[in-house]
């Protein structure tokens, strides 16, 4: 079947199947719950996500995954520490297909992002990457977004760019997918880490400084997995991690205010940024990178330290040229 499917019927996942509504009339959203599936089609909204945006009348709905994996293209949007039990519980169905991940993330059991987790768990898919600065509502509210789409394989790349793009997703390619999606798992980190800051009352160039050196510490990280630096200075890396620090519509910084401020967390909400902290602490271990900002917001959400002494500790570290 020709068509594009997303799978995750989440925020983002249902932001990119209405955007990819409004250009063509084969895109079927699959979430894994009837009841919720059931509700979306009576309401023609996923009020619970994305509330007052219309389904748009061409969009297929479906809980039935056979169905969806018929598509030529799927979307995979879950959330990333739930990939690798979806891809391997339902590998029969995604083995061969082209496959876009839309997760930001490491995997805590194997500190592999989400195209070399598709990879080695889904035997002959071809693998892609979806990334970039968006948030859910703009992208279902129609406003204007740029995204990188990547992967190894030119020409799926040249493909999924030209059947993806629509009429607010401007998409840029690139064959860096370790980079892509390594600076998509890292900014949510270091999102959290600007949320802390600011919720703690520590200041906007505390904010600032956090924002530049954490761009050098997912860089360092990300071109020792193999990444080119240039592609943590693009979309997916400098410039989600802009617009993830710097807004409070993002989960991971509001993640940190609330740390910053001592409030109560709704474990409901989907932080990528708290299980990628873990793992990527767990990688820079085992790889001997330095990673100063991931480790202290690690000690942090741990309990480990408190705000004070994170700050005095990433303060009194030995000094060096920039
Ligand atoms: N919300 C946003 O603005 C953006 C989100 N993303 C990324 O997209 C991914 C998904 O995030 P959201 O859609 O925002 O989260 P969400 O919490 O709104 O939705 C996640 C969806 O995945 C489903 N799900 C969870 N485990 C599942 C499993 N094992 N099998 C099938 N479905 C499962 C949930 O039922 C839910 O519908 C994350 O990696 C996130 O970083 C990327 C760009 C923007
Ligand atoms: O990835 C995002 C924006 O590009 C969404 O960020 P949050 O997951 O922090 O809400």
């Amino acid at each position: 079947m020709a068509g594009i499917s997303v799978l995750g019927a989440g925020a983002f996942g249902t932001a990119l199947a209405i955007s990819l509504s409004t250009i063509r009339e084969d895109v079927t959203l699959w979430g894994r719950s009837p009841h919720q599936m059931q509700k979306l089609s009576d309401a023609r909204c996923n009020a619970g996500r994305l509330p007052d945006i219309a389904l748009p009348n061409s969009l297929k709905l479906t809980h039935d995954l056979n169905v969806a994996c018929q598509a030529d293209i799927i979307l995979i949007a879950t959330p990333m520490q739930s990939l690798s039990d979806f891809a391997k519980t339902n590998v029969n169905l995604l083995a061969g297909k082209k496959l876009v991940s839309c997760c930001k993330g490491v995997d805590l059991v194997t500190n592999q992002g989400p195209v070399s987790l598709l990879q080695d768990s889904v035997p002959n898919a071809r693998v892609a990457i979806l990334s970039g600065p968006s948030f859910a509502i703009d992208i279902a509210r129609g406003l204007p977004t740029a995204l990188t789409i990547a992967s190894v394989d030119e020409a799926l790349v040249a493909e999924i760019q030209s059947e993806l793009t629509t009429e607010n997703i401007r998409l840029y390619s690139s064959l860096d997918p370790i980079g892509v999606e390594f600076g998509g798992a890292l900014k949510n980190v270091m999102a959290i880490a600007c949320g802390i800051t600011i919720g703690a009352g520590l200041g906007e160039s505390a904010r600032a400084a956090l924002i530049t050196r954490g761009n050098i510490e997912m860089q360092r990280l990300a071109v020792a997995q193999g990444a080119l630096p240039k592609t943590l200075l693009g979309l997916s890396g400098f410039g989600d991690l802009v617009l993830t620090c710097t807004s409070e519509k993002s989960r991971n910084f509001s993640h940190g205010v609330k740390l910053g401020r001592n409030e109560a967390i709704d474990p409901t909400i989907t932080v990528e940024g708290v299980a990628t902290a873990r793992a990527v602490a767990n990688l820079a271990h085992k790889t001997k990178i330095d990673m100063p900002i991931t480790g202290v917001v690690t000690n942090i959400l741990d309990g480990k330290i408190t705000i004070k002494e994170a700050v005095e500790g990433l303060l009194s570290r030995p000094l060096k040229r920039e």
